[in-house]
């Protein structure tokens, strides 16, 4: 017998059986590996692709290393999977933007799959559910609708002034406190005049126990193995923290709703959100679920948010002694020291505005945006964007790109006075692709931020009563040395959010500190709308708050 014919069993039934089994191990070796249609990226292991090396927190850092090595469209391979990362405006807008309606589409999410009942516009896939939701959030939140807000907006800006000047300790809280009142005002038509207020609270642990289950390494990966959601529960605690999740967050957001309902009931109504959309609910075509978790998006993609921006804010001006000068210097001129920055003065203030967008440039809040999913094949320089697969916008390597930026780790607000998109002298501004560079933060295409007219509200309002009243320093230990700030030191969420520190927020001066009690006096009328189903101690804390102002 040869050593050839030795290789082969002698019956055919063998025979095949050894083909197909080979067929089987070769496309399990090939499972990992990075097809050749697709964008280049670090290399692969069998099985296993990138995923020893997929960062799974702080991710933009890495995405940007390999952008820097690899191209501005890199991927990655986990397991079968296709993760495709974008690090330019051109990619972004090409198939962010142009091809909007094939990468509108959301990963598999099980976990709020099963939380929500399909309903949470943020994780939902792109079809039916979705476009009734974007199309019900879309005409609520447009800038008409939102301008009809601002006086409660402008409210509660007030009240946040008025905290710094009342207790600065806990200055990290108030701006929690400020997103949270804001967009429950707004959407459910009630306000949260202390940190403390239970809604607030109810909210804030709920949002917490979310975050954790999300967590990677929380749960088993059920995306990834879907039978892995058949375990029974007594296998699997993730299983009865997500029932009681549910039952928590369902009596909270319901227990919102039916609020609203007794106010309009009692033609009370304060215009909010909900309130609109229960008006017209049959006209959006909006389930109960459906408007139930409309409003639970709305708070949960909208609070967070708004205060991870001001926090980052104030500590890149505490930082920045000299912008908060030059900042300080504008707003005494446009707007003089007997009122507080109203949003028409926004206009007025463009070195404010130029510190509004290093601030979204230097530290985007979600810094590798929210991920999209192709539902067909894209073909970009060369490669293939596949169906499938999962794609990021790494929006913190685009803004940290030194191609486009100079000195890009450099908190410089004055390059948005050399180029309106604080481009390099070299780019121009002409070209139609760097528009994209303004609101990158937002994301992109058909799921970009329904919110974002009520985020530029509140963020341009705050920053500039910030720097209009008060002066932000580092704080100092009993010996007289100042307590240096960590840039870094992030919660490890999907946001950038900072941890809590201690810094000095005090009033520029007496006439200053006197402007913001009258204001926050004279809004008063402004919240009574909002303050219908206060709780006794809420009550009796603003009742005590505005007595102490006459
Ligand atoms: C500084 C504040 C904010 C930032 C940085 C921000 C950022 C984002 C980003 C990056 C996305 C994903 C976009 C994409 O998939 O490409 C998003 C989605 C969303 N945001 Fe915001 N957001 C902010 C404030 C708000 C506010 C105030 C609201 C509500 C009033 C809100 C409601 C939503 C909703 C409902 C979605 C889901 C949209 C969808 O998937 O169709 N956001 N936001």
């Amino acid at each position: 017998m040869s050593l050839v014919t030795s290789l082969f069993p002698a019956s055919p039934w063998a025979l095949g059986a050894l083909l197909i089994s080979s067929a089987i191990a070769l496309k399990f070796l090939l499972i990992g590996r990075r097809e050749k249609f697709l964008p280049p990226g670090p290399p692969t292991k069998p099985l296993l692709g990138n995923i020893l090396e997929f960062p799974t927190q702080v991710a933009h850092f890495k995405y940007t290393e390999w952008a820097r090595k690899y191209g501005d469209v890199i991927s990655l391979k986990i397991a079968s999977g296709t993760i495709i990362v974008l690090t330019s405006v051109q990619s972004i807008r090409e198939i962010f933007e142009k091809h909007n309606a094939i990468t509108a589409d959301r990963p598999p999410h099980e976990l709020t799959e099963q939380l929500t009942g399909g309903n949470h516009i943020l994780f939902i896939h792109y079809g039916p559910t979705w476009k009734i939701l974007r199309r019900t959030s879309y005409e609520m939140l447009s800038p008409y609708a939102v301008s009809l807000t601002l006086p409660i907006q402008v409210a509660e800006s007030t009240q946040l002034m008025f905290d710094f000047l009342q207790d600065p300790t806990d200055w990290y809280d108030h701006y929690s406190r400020y997103a949270l009142s804001v967009i429950m005002s707004v959407v459910h038509g009630q306000r949260c005049p202390r940190y403390a207020t239970p809604r607030a609270q109810n909210l804030i642990i709920n949002l917490k126990t979310f975050s954790q289950l999300v967590r990677p390494g929380e749960t088993p990966p059920l995306d990834l193995i879907p039978a892995l959601k058949y375990v029974p529960e007594r296998f699997a605690s993730w299983k009865t923290t997500l029932k009681n999740l549910r039952k928590a967050q369902r009596e909270y957001y319901g227990g919102l709703m039916e609020e609203t309902k007794k106010r309009m009931e009692r033609g009370d109504g304060n215009g909010c959100f909900m309130q609109k959309v229960l008006e017209r609910q049959e006209e959006f075509k909006l389930t109960d679920e459906m408007a139930l978790y409309m409003g639970a998006a709305m708070l949960e993609a909208g609070s967070d948010t708004s205060a991870s921006y001001l926090q980052n804010a104030t500590q890149l001006l505490i930082m920045h002694p000299k912008v908060q000068e030059k900042a300080k210097e504008e707003l005494d001129r446009v707007v003089g020291p007997d009122r507080m920055p109203q949003p028409s003065d926004i206009k007025n203030l463009p070195y404010v505005q130029a510190v509004i967008k290093e601030v979204h440039r230097i530290r985007p809040v979600v810094t590798t945006g929210v991920p999209h999913v192709a539902n067909a094949d894209i073909k970009y320089g060369g490669h293939t964007v596949p169906k499938d697969s999962i794609i990021f916008a790494n929006i913190w390597g685009v803004y940290n790109d030194e191609n486009l930026f100079s000195n890009p780790s450099e908190f410089n607000p004055d390059r948005y006075l050399e180029n309106p998109y604080g481009l390099k002298k070299e780019h121009g501004s002409s070209s139609k692709d760097w528009g994209l560079l303004d609101d990158m933060d937002f994301g992109f295409g058909r799921r970009k931020c329904p919110g974002i007219h009520i985020a530029k509200n509140s963020i341009s309002l705050n920053v500039s009563r910030l720097l209009w009243g008060f002066d932000l320093s580092k704080a100092k230990r009993e010996d007289g040395t100042e307590i240096e700030l960590d840039f870094h030191d992030l919660e490890p969420t999907v946001t950038s959010t900072l941890r809590p520190f201690k810094c000095s927020i005090k009033p520029r001066s007496e006439r200053h500190a006197a402007v913001i009690r009258r204001e926050f006096h004279e809004a008063t009328a402004a919240f009574m709308p909002f303050e219908q189903e206060l709780t006794g101690t809420d009550k009796e804390y603003v009742r005590r708050v505005r007595e102490d102002l006459i």
